[in-house]
């Protein structure tokens, strides 16, 4: 930048030259030296802000890709309560903070040092010329100042809500795509046109104003420029009427301001730009210096041995004052299998979270091993624990991907073997590119049977001596059911078994069937002792929450 300012400014310097040396005196030599200067000013201006714009280029892009990386490193880390409902607008609202940095870095560098130089020499040269004038100049700041600062200060705003907006009308879309056959089997097209086009709108409405606010510095900047230049003209008329000043020394001093004019106008409105930017690259940082890691509490290593599991007076809230676990004890010894039922909301689910450590209990304890998981690390503990979840969930790649996936010395055959403990080898094998094959967007290329069979090869890989089942509500056909079954059965042999079960096949397995509600354990025992005592338990046949 500064090498491009220098040669700009040397071809004006040598323009004297050329003039004086060349035209007026006809000096030969004077040709070729001026002439060859300024062939090498412009070379080097070429050259230097070729420079400069790919140097940074690179660093903006470098920007980019690193703020998006440590925002994403912090979001896949964040405690699970801090996960927002939409991750379309979060991960939307990364992405763009990134950009805002490069903007605002791209800005402060190339404009503001570039213009800021320039108006604070050509001020010095205004005050060398004719302090009182300059004086006069600076009288009308303060009100470009506080003019430029209200435009700022609005501008904010509306960018702020103008980023919420975007981040909205990115969860709407992504939420639309992603049910879109929801949406056509409801015929929920034009609902969605008008929540869309809704969003959209009033997201036009926003950029209208921020327009026409943010451009205010620019009508700002010409007003006051002209009511100066005016007064100017007033008092150098009148100077050099009455007084006899000489018009060159009025020339030098307006020559400065007209020039210092539009780099002033410009760094006005770079403020501007910049703080819209700041409010993205804001955004960004709230996430990198406030968001909560899920860090582990214990600092030991889990050396799970064969899986013992119990909870002593657990008690839990996802709200302060509202337990979701009351003071619940149970226990599974190595490799009992324990059904855990209740009504919908009961709590089955939080008790599966806990011993994942997704969530701390505000009371009791968890042991596994009889050792209390508070006192283990947060990986060692997972390590420990396999989990099949209900909605089963696969990440985009193949087959062989979602089965290896956080498993790197995971052997081909290994991978075959859980595919056919799994249930999943025939199928696999039929598949034209059969491991190679592309799952698709949460493994959309497969049926919902198959999708499980893979979850469940991903479990058999892992064979961790725990075992977390959350069995889906929704009845399968009888086939894949009965291969499901077939599957998880193969699956929880010789392991700890905890799962929230909704069928009576699962229940009658298990050995131990605990029934929970409202948080709390009402009844324990087997399915004939439960069908005999528990009105709770006979209930969700009734409910169908067992079927
Ligand atoms: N992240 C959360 N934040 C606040 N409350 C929650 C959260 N998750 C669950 N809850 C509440 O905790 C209670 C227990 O929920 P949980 O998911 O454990 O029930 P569940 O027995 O598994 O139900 P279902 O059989 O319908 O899946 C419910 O009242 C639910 O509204």
């Amino acid at each position: 930048m500064i090498l491009v300012g220098l040669a700009t400014s040397s071809v004006a310097w040598l323009s004297r030259s050329m003039v004086n040396n060349i035209f007026v005196h006809g000096d030969r030599m004077a040709v070729w030296a001026v002439g060859g200067a300024i062939m090498l000013a412009f070379v080097v201006k070429g050259v230097a802000g070729y420079c400069q714009t790919v140097l940074m280029g690179t660093i903006g892009c470098a920007l980019i890709a690193r703020l998006q990386q440590v925002q994403f490193h912090k979001l896949i880390r964040l405690r699970l309560m801090d996960y927002t409902a939409h991750p379309g607008g979060t991960v939307s609202r990364a992405i763009h903070s990134a950009r805002s940095a490069r903007n605002a870095i791209v800005l402060v560098t190339t404009n503001l040092a570039r213009d800021l130089v320039t108006v604070i020499a050509l001020l010095a040269v205004m005050v060398a010329q004719d302090p009182f004038m300059s004086m006069f100049a600076f009288v009308f700041a303060p009100v470009i100042v506080w003019g430029v600062s209200r435009v700022i200060r609005e501008t904010k705003r509306l960018t702020q809500s103008e980023a919420d907006m975007i981040a909205g009308l990115n969860v709407l879309g992504v939420e639309a795509l992603q049910g879109v056959r929801v949406v056509k089997a409801f015929n929920l097209e034009p609902v969605m046109d008008q929540r869309i086009n809704d969003a959209i709108e009033s997201m036009e409405r926003r950029q209208g104003k921020l327009i026409r606010v943010s451009s205010l510095t620019s009508p700002m900047f010409d007003i006051l420029a002209g009511l100066i230049i005016g007064s100017f003209i007033f008092y150098a008329g009148w100077q050099t009427i009455n007084y006899g000043k000489t018009p060159g020394e009025f020339m030098a001093f307006i020559t400065a301001f007209l020039l210092a004019y539009d780099p002033a106008k410009r760094l006005g409105n770079l403020n501007v730009q910049l703080q819209r930017e700041l409010v993205g690259v804001k955004r960004a940082f709230e996430l990198i210096d406030h968001g909560k890691l899920e860090v582990s509490e214990g600092t030991d290593k889990l050396e799970a041995g064969r899986g013992a599991l119990s909870f002593e007076n657990v008690t839990f809230a996802y709200k302060h004052d509202v337990p979701t676990i009351k003071n619940l004890s149970f226990s599974a010894a190595p490799g009992e299998k324990v059904a855990i039922v209740g009504r919908s909301g009961a709590g089955k689910s939080t008790i599966i979270n806990l011993i994942l450590g997704m969530y701390r209990p505000s009371g009791g304890s968890i042991l596994i091993d009889d050792t209390d998981i508070s006192t283990v690390t947060l990986q060692s503990l997972r390590d420990a624990v396999s989990y099949v979840a209900q909605d089963t969930f696969l990440f985009s790649g193949s087959i062989r991907e979602n089965v290896a996936f956080g498993q790197p010395n995971a052997t081909e055959e290994g991978i075959v073997k859980a595919l056919e403990a799994a249930q999943a080898l025939d199928f696999v094998r039929n598949l034209p590119d059969g491991l190679d094959t592309d799952v698709g967007n949460n493994g959309a290329n497969l049926s919902g049977g198959q999708r499980q069979r893979i979850s469940i090869a991903r479990a058999f890989l892992k064979d961790a001596p725990i075992l977390l089942l959350d069995e889906a509500t929704s009845a399968l056909d009888g086939d894949t059911e009965k291969q499901l079954q077939a599957a998880l059965d193969k699956l929880s042999a010789n392991k700890t078994t905890i799962t929230v079960a909704h069928r009576l096949s699962t229940i009658l397995n298990a050995q131990k069937v605990i029934v929970v509600d409202a948080g709390e354990i009402v009844a324990e025992g087997t399915h004939e002792t439960l069908q005999r005592e528990s009105n709770v338990y006979k209930s969700l046949f009734v409910a169908h929450e067992i079927v």
